[in-house]
């Protein structure tokens, strides 16, 4: 799961996920924690040290920057939870994102949060209340950089209305699990899905309505 910063990730995760059986990955970072973050739970805050030292030893599925800060996946968490059979999740910015494509191929799910707008995402960001006017602009920026990369990702959803989001994800899942056995097995929830997930593939995204979104 990749978005821009502030587009909503968090929100959508917790009413997504609530009552499943998956494992989400606790990503490292080396930027501060904000009032209320907990060690363990929202992030492993560590020192760029002990951060690159992980990184060397091949620690991180995949690792970034981003806005000055660096932020990677741990391993083995998740190879211990593939081995367990659950499903895992990431949210990740857009660059680890197309490292785990690279490495973990059509295993891997990729979906694209969009904001209504950009001034939307302004709104939120600035709502939000956990940055400086210079650190949302920051990520602003790197928004749009982003944004205008979501045809890489299978599904692309808008997060204006939270509970249709939501739904949209749902659908998602349920229609890849689905997936992987034949569709004359599907049952009637399956194939609904199925039928949700399609309209928010990412197949019928052009260059121009990523760039009407940036403009927004
Ligand atoms: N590549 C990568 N990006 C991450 C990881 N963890 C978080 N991010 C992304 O880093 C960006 C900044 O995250 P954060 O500082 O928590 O800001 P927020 O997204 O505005 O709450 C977001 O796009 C996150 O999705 C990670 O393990 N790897
Ligand atoms: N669909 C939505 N409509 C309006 N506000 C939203 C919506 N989804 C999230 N928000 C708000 O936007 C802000 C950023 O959300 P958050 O989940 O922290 O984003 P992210 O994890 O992508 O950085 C929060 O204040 C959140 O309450």
């Amino acid at each position: 799961m990749t978005g821009a910063s502030g587009v909503g990730k968090g929100t959508l995760r917790e009413q997504w996920l609530a009552g499943q059986d998956v494992f989400y990955s606790t990503s490292w970072t080396t930027r501060e924690a904000r009032p209320g973050e907990v060690q363990g739970r929202d992030y492993v805050f560590v020192t760029p040290a002990e951060f690159l030292d992980k990184a060397r030893q091949g620690g991180f599925l995949e690792h970034a920057q981003f806005v000055g800060n660096h932020y990677g996946t741990p391993v083995e968490p998740i190879e211990a939870a593939l081995a367990r059979g659950q499903d895992v999740v990431l949210e990740i910015e857009v660059e680890g994102a197309m490292q785990v494509k690279e490495r973990m191929g059509d295993g891997a799910i990729l979906v694209f949060i969009m904001p209504p707008s950009l001034t939307e995402l302004r709104r939120r960001l600035t709502g939000r209340a956990t940055e400086t006017p210079e650190r949302i602009e920051k990520r602003l920026l790197r928004a749009r950089d982003e944004i205008m990369q979501a045809h890489a990702f299978r599904y692309v959803i808008v997060n204006d209305d939270l509970n249709r989001a939501v739904q949209e994800l749902l659908a998602v899942q349920q229609a890849e699990r689905a997936a992987q056995r034949p569709e004359a097995d599907w049952t009637q929830a399956e194939r609904d899905a199925h039928a949700l997930a399609r309209t928010v593939h990412s197949g019928a995204l052009n260059t121009e309505a990523l760039r009407q979104v940036v403009d927004s």
